[in-house]
């Protein structure tokens, strides 16, 4: 009550413009909806108090951008992700959040110069057109970040991970990264069982793993960007680790929580040890959630390429976002590898409207 007294009141008579990095819902909303959340993650009332008032940075503008990439895994339909769900509604959702709302023309990643065919590389399949698109959606990312406003990204396949986090990591050093995901998306074109590069944009870009010149072709533009620290990530969901994937996670110390310690320990708790990890030492540091909608137990989004039995429940799906927006450290995010192709027509509509509704709970919605 207290808290969100301040968050109205705070919203409605001043119009802070900081560099901080909250979402906007906190402030928007005026809804006491993440009260509880928030206190587990800042402890004391003081902190929280702090906090309101550097992260209220109202109004704010949230740029929609577009990443209908395919090439990085088999399927056709990943590339129908960003048009079904502006199509369900997003727009009018985020302007009711209280968010000002642009939209970048959608990326074009046909447009690919690479005209003759792309040597076929197994190791790293398309990655002269998956390098060329990354790099095109890597620039409109930084741009984003530059202008001051909330980069939203619509998937597309997950190696659009690779052009995103290589934006955040060099817009924002200092980010920590929230991955959820049922894969690790740490493959290397070594590593890799499938060559697919939806399954390597961490690998790609996670310092200590690939010396330059092993990048995949296409790809050398990544040389050129800072490399994720193993500490400034951390994985929710994870339940189908691939066996280099999991000897780098033990070895680098990756902070992962997968699917048995959600059962171990709840969403709840798994989720308030995730930002607890990542803000420890900077309560205010920018946060970049990558969200793969095959995180989510195939009975709920059945509409992707990789499903994986045992996901997270409908509820635990939108509890990592709303505790990523409780945060108020929330400064860029994706959404990944819905496939409406790949489900008969009312578990694609499923998939897409619980694609909706996690955005809109990591764009600030709160319950009441
Ligand atoms: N973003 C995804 N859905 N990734 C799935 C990756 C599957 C597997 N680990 C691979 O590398 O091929
Ligand atoms: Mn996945
Ligand atoms: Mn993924």
């Amino acid at each position: 009550m207290f808290a969100s007294t301040i968050r109205t009141s705070l919203a409605s008579s001043r119009k802070v413009t900081c560099s901080a990095t909250g979402v906007g819902g906190r402030c928007l909303s005026g809804g006491a909806g993440y009260g509880n959340v928030r206190d587990q993650v800042l402890p004391t009332e003081q902190e929280t108090e702090r906090e309101l008032f550097q992260h209220c940075n109202y109004p704010r503008t949230a740029n929609v951008i577009s990443a209908p990439m395919t090439y990085g895994q088999p399927y056709v339909g990943t590339d129908c992700g960003p048009r079904w769900l502006k199509e369900a509604g997003l727009r009018s959702m985020l302007s009711n959040l209280g968010w000002r709302v642009k939209e970048a023309p959608a990326l074009d990643f046909d447009d690919f110069s690479v005209h003759k065919p792309p040597k076929v590389n197994n190791s790293a399949k398309n990655s002269h057109i998956v390098g060329e698109g990354t790099l095109k959606l890597a620039k409109l990312v930084e741009e984003t970040i530059v202008a001051g406003e909330f980069p939203l990204i619509l998937g597309g396949d997950h190696s659009i991970g690779l052009g995103s986090l290589a934006a955040v990591l060099k817009a924002r050093p200092d980010v920590g990264i929230i991955w959820v995901d049922a894969h690790a998306d740490l493959n290397t074109p070594n590593s890799s069982p499938s060559g697919n590069m939806h399954g390597m944009p961490i690998g790609l870009l996670m310092d200590g793993v690939l010396t330059p010149d092993e990048m995949p072709p296409g790809c050398e533009w990544v040389n050129d960007y800072p490399r994720i620290s193993p500490d400034s990530i951390v994985y929710v969901g994870l339940r189908d680790v691939d066996s280099e994937e999991r000897k780098l996670i033990r070895k680098l110390n990756i902070k992962a929580f997968t699917m048995t310690d959600i059962d171990r320990y709840g969403i709840g708790r798994v989720m308030e040890m995730s930002l607890g990890h990542l803000l420890q030492d900077n309560p205010d540091r920018p946060l970049h959630l990558s969200y793969d909608i095959d995180a989510v137990d195939p009975v709920f989004a059945p509409a992707t390429g990789t499903t994986v039995r045992g996901g997270l429940t409908f509820r635990e799906a939108h509890y990592v976002a709303e505790s990523v927006a409780a945060s108020g450290n929330l400064a860029s995010a994706e959404i990944v590898e819905l496939n409406p192709n790949l489900s008969d027509g009312s578990g694609a509509t499923e998939t897409v409207d619980l694609g909706l509704q996690i955005v809109t709970s990591l764009m600030g919605k709160s319950i009441i």
